[in-house]
């Protein structure tokens, strides 16, 4: 763990099943790779993480059994130590890379810019040449305009202990947000191209599909009824993400998805037992096959209890370095520099909209009318449009740093507005962008305004429940009690998931609590007048929500498009929290 991250406190735990084939799982990590610094569950860092592999892969050796480790995706964007570098992720590229990790793919994240696109291409790439895949994404080679695979579409291998042969597909949900120096293809006709007929006929033991995709979307359901269908009995194991969640999801007795949720709080692990090895000839045969899961809460006293070590005995050479290289890199960009003190906590979704503890309250109230004018507009009545989706994580009550300002909105989106629409047009934008429906093209689905882990409809995130009170803040008001005698031990709060598998997925016991829903976009009206409303008003919103605002103002009888579109505020939500920290909560902690 990094300095100064908080003590874990110990929870009691469930075990891992091991199987013939284990996996370890990582996704959605957004830049976290120095662990939670405010929240002692997730406090373990990448170098830990690199320890805790070490010490697995030597366990399954033991066993005789294989041990895969995954990456799906969303590495980039969410984190000082990434975002807050320049060029962006000068020190993340050569930390991740420190993990031998045997398949690996992109997510979205590293495709919305080309910046972006093109560092994964030069530097992520060759770092996992033989383990990248990208099955479904193509790069445009700036030089000559070539339109290459990003990495190889599958790859074959045979694992080192058991000796299955495993064919790897990794795949990108049908993204279409992409910069123009990739292609995405769609998942769809993807499974039509001859490579992939040509993978799906190689017969192995087991097929591995990776991808940053969410388990209940569409894309995994499709390529597993292509594979099915062409093998009937053979294990297909599914490692997905996208949606920051903690999920399992049952295809079929012979086929599972495991998600892992998001920014590094959890390590997922996955075990495959009855695998039946075919030999040259056979036809795929019906196996009796189980698959097991567990979520781990990544931090240390839950790595010691699963490696059977202690603080002594479990960091390696190799995971100590790589914390000391976290700490440098947090040390060379200044990351724990203190803006301010944040009085209280505002929460995303532990608490309700509107309320005074929601971040989206703070932001609609105060931050955005306090900070968002344009000084020859001043007056001008205004509307100021924010997706709750551009706001990625809380605050905690306490030093605001650095870091905080990535951690809370990393996006480079700047805000726009269209000058002058009459108030009977712009007020109803506000309603059709949370409502969705219709007015929006399929593509352009509204809950892509909001928070990843709302966009499975009915999939509420109550149900991943999360801690009342800041961890930190648990650990030291309470004390552990021991699960014995009559006794109900205080359990520290934290994720209580329910998946296809039931509801003992987590490793660690945890009391929940409850989650709210948060609307797709929020708005602030600014300079009204005081009785009445406004003839007209500067409509402005941050500019990831312009193609929805468009087609919003059109269905509410605005004739816009993007032409009618200026710059208001060319400063990134970023700068203008951190500005607006800087004003407001000046004192020291
Ligand atoms: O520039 C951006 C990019 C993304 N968002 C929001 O993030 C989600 C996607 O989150 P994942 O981490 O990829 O799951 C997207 O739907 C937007 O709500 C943004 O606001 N601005």
């Amino acid at each position: 763990a990094q300095p100064g991250a908080p003590a874990p406190v110990a929870a009691p735990m469930r075990e891992l099943d091991w199987g013939q084939i284990n996996f370890l799982h990582t996704t959605d990590t957004h830049g976290w790779l120095g662990g939670h610094l405010q929240e002692a569950q997730y406090s373990a860092d990448w170098g830990d993480y690199i320890s805790f592999t070490e010490h697995m892969r030597r366990k399954a050796d033991e066993k005789g059994v294989d041990l895969l480790v995954i990456d799906t995706g969303d590495r980039v964007e969410g984190n000082g130590l990434y975002d807050s570098s320049d060029p962006k992720g000068k020190y993340t590229y050569d930390i991740f890379r420190e993990q031998s990790i045997d398949a690996l793919c992109t997510g979205n994240h590293e495709l919305y810019l080309a910046d972006t696109v093109a560092r994964e291409h030069s530097i992520t790439v060759p770092n996992f040449k033989k383990n990248y895949i990208a099955s479904n994404l193509d790069y445009i080679e700036p030089e000559t305009g070539n339109q290459i695979p990003q990495a190889q579409r599958y790859t074959k291998f045979k694992t080192k202990n058991q000796g299955y042969n495993v064919v790897a597909l990794g795949f990108i949900f049908d993204f279409d947000r992409n910069a123009n120096n990739s292609v995405v293809q769609l998942v769809e006709d993807t499974l039509k191209e001859e490579w992939f007929q040509k993978a799906i006929r190689e017969k192995p033991d087991l097929f591995l599909v990776i991808g940053h995709v969410g388990l209940r979307m569409k894309e995994f359901e499709q390529i597993f009824k292509v594979i099915r269908d062409e093998n009937w009995y053979t294990p297909i194991a599914f490692f997905g993400g996208h949606a920051h969640v903690r999920d399992t999801r049952k295809f079929d007795d012979q086929a599972f998805a495991i998600a892992s949720g998001r920014y590094f709080e959890t390590i997922g692990w996955m075990s495959i037992d009855g695998i039946k090895k075919k030999n040259k000839g056979d036809v795929s045969a019906e196996a009796s096959v189980s698959f097991k899961r567990r979520y781990i809460d990544n931090n240390l006293l839950g790595l010691y209890h699963h490696s059977g070590l202690n603080e002594t005995t479990f960091p390696t050479e190799h995971g100590r370095n790589v914390t000391k290289m976290i700490a440098k890199a947090r040390n060379a960009l200044d990351l724990d520099y203190t803006y301010g003190c944040a009085p209280q906590d505002l929460w995303v979704n532990r608490a309700e909209y509107p309320s005074n503890t929601s971040i989206f309250t703070w932001l609609e109230k105060e931050v955005i009318p306090q900070s968002i004018v344009r000084e020859e507009r001043a007056n001008q009545s205004r509307m100021a449009i924010l997706n709750t989706g551009a706001i990625r994580f809380d605050i905690f009550a306490g030093a605001f740093t650095k870091d905080s300002t990535f951690l809370i909105s990393p996006f480079t989106s700047k805000f726009n507005y269209i000058p002058d629409v009459p108030f009977a047009v712009a007020s109803k934008v506000l309603q059709l962008l949370n409502s969705g429906g219709p007015v929006f093209s399929s593509s352009l689905d509204a809950k892509y305004l909001t928070i990843p882990e709302q966009f499975v409809p009915g999939f509420s995130p109550s149900e991943r429940s999360v801690t009342e009170e800041p961890l930190v803040r648990i650990l030291e008001s309470e004390s552990q009690k021991p699960l014995s005698g009559e006794q109900e031990p205080d359990l520290v709060g934290g994720y209580t998931t329910k998946d296809d598998l039931g509801e003992d997925g987590d490793d660690a016991i945890h009391s929940p609590i409850k989650f709210y829903q948060v609307p797709n976009c929020v708005e602030s009206r600014i300079a009204f007048p005081e009785e009445g409303d406004p003839e007209t008003v500067d409509l402005i919103f941050i500019d990831y929500v312009q193609p929805w605002i468009i087609p919003a103002l059109k269905f509410s009888g605005g004739d816009y498009s993007n032409d009618d579109v200026e710059v208001y505020v060319d400063r990134t939500l970023t700068d203008v929290i951190e500005a607006w920290v800087k004003e407001n909560w000046s004192e020291n902690c």
